[in-house]
């Protein structure tokens, strides 16, 4: 399907966001498996990635390699993978009125290199206009946690053998800075975004999670729950 093809918009499109290690994939499989035993239909995915093309562009950015291209440059090569991804992926599933459950996406930008980066925002601005158009987010849940805890978190999935990737090697006042500017989208965006104290047990951030989308999204449309329920 080409870009400018998209289908219109009807399942529910969640994003789970946050810094290293506070429990986003974590949080994509407990809440799809969630909204699956309630015979919603749902899937996971997960930036950079979730479509062929959009992986490759994953290896290569987290792989450092283009690291001195600066953020301006790694933010157009995200906002590419972003586009496949929408593309191939999660605007094909919407239409079919799949809930997609996606593991970061453009608040990532936003962070990592728009306020981390020092990118100017006018410049976010146009190339989420570009990429991302109408496909945005219903609901965003911002997983918040002291950035020394998801690091460590974050070794020791890894493990000591494998060496940390392109941002996660950065040091802990990169990683503070990048907690502050989550929370400040949260703040400048609260109809959307969601903050979630990811310090709890894995189970007691599910069922945060859980309570949320049954308050935003079902309590506050029930039609959207039902419509959901029957495929329609
Ligand atoms: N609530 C929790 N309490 C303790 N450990 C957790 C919790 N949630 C996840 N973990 C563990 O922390 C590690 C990181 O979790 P996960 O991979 O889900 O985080 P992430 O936010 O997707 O990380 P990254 O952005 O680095 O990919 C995993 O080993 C996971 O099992
Ligand atoms: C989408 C996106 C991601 N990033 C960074 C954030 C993380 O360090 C990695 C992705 O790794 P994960 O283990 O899958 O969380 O990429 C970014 O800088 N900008 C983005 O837009």
């Amino acid at each position: 399907m080409s870009h400018d093809a998209r289908l219109p918009k009807r399942g529910t499109f969640i994003t789970l966001e946050g810094g290293e290690g506070v429990g986003k994939s974590t949080q994509v499989r407990y809440l799809v498996a969630r909204l699956q035993a309630r015979g919603i239909k749902a899937i996971p995915t997960r930036e950079p990635g979730g479509s062929p093309g959009a992986e490759i562009l994953r290896d290569i950015l987290l792989s450092g390699m283009i690291k001195d291209l600066g953020p301006k440059a790694e933010a157009i090569i995200f906002a590419a993978a972003r586009m496949d991804h929408i593309d191939h992926t999660i605007a094909p599933a919407l239409a079919a009125g799949t809930w997609v459950i996606c593991d970061r996406f453009a608040d990532s930008t936003r962070a990592y290199q728009g306020a981390l980066g020092g990118l100017d925002p006018g410049f976010l601005r146009a190339l989420e206009r570009v990429t991302v158009a109408d496909t945005r987010p219903d609901l965003t849940l911002i997983l918040d946690l002291p950035a020394d805890v998801g690091l460590a978190r974050a070794a020791q999935r890894r493990g000591a053998a494998e060496a940390s990737d392109r941002f996660e090697g950065e040091g802990l006042a990169f990683h503070e800075a990048l907690r502050k500017a989550y929370l400040a989208i949260a703040a400048a965006e609260p109809e959307r975004c969601v903050v979630v104290d990811a310090s709890q047990s894995e189970e007691e951030v599910a069922q945060a999670i859980w309570d949320t989308i049954s308050h935003r999204l079902f309590d506050a449309e029930p039609a959207m729950q039902a419509e959901a329920l029957h495929g329609a």
